[in-house]
């Protein structure tokens, strides 16, 4: 029998859009990242998001959005804002009841998205 993806491990599609939607929610209003999402529509990225994530975890799905450089560079992200958000993220999937082993192998892939996301000063 084959093993089961991440993405299934994860609860498939409901559980990674309810999880992925509360965390947009919630950094758009939490103090330490509200900043990025100012006048930002969040339906769009949610979206975007949940495709990234069914994409990197064997879910079957294509991304098709920008790159992370692209997509974070305007906001000059800072090293805490990322930390922040990964934060409220874990704490989401906790919330819908994510499996230890299954969050911490996605933030295992998210994590090294962090030099792309996070602004560089030059
Ligand atoms: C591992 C962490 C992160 C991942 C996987 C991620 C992923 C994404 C994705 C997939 C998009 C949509 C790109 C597109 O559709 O072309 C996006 C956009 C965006 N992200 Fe992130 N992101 C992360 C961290 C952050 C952080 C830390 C912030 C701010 C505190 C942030 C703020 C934004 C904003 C404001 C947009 C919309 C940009 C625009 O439309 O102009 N993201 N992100």
């Amino acid at each position: 029998t084959p093993q089961a993806t991440l993405y299934q491990r994860l609860g498939g599609q409901t559980v990674v859009e309810t999880f992925v939607s509360r965390t947009i929610d919630r950094s758009s209003t939490d103090e330490r990242t509200k900043r990025s999402f100012d006048g930002i529509k969040l339906a769009p990225i949610k979206a975007s998001i949940v495709q990234q994530i069914c994409s990197i975890s064997g879910g079957g799905c294509k991304y098709e959005g920008e790159t992370m450089a692209k997509s974070h560079a305007d906001a000059k992200i800072q090293p805490r804002e990322f930390d922040a958000l990964v934060d409220i993220l874990r704490e989401e999937m906790d919330r819908a009841g994510v499996d230890a082993g299954a969050k911490n192998d996605l933030l295992k892939l998210l994590a090294p998205m962090k030099r792309d996301i996070v602004h560089a000063a030059r």
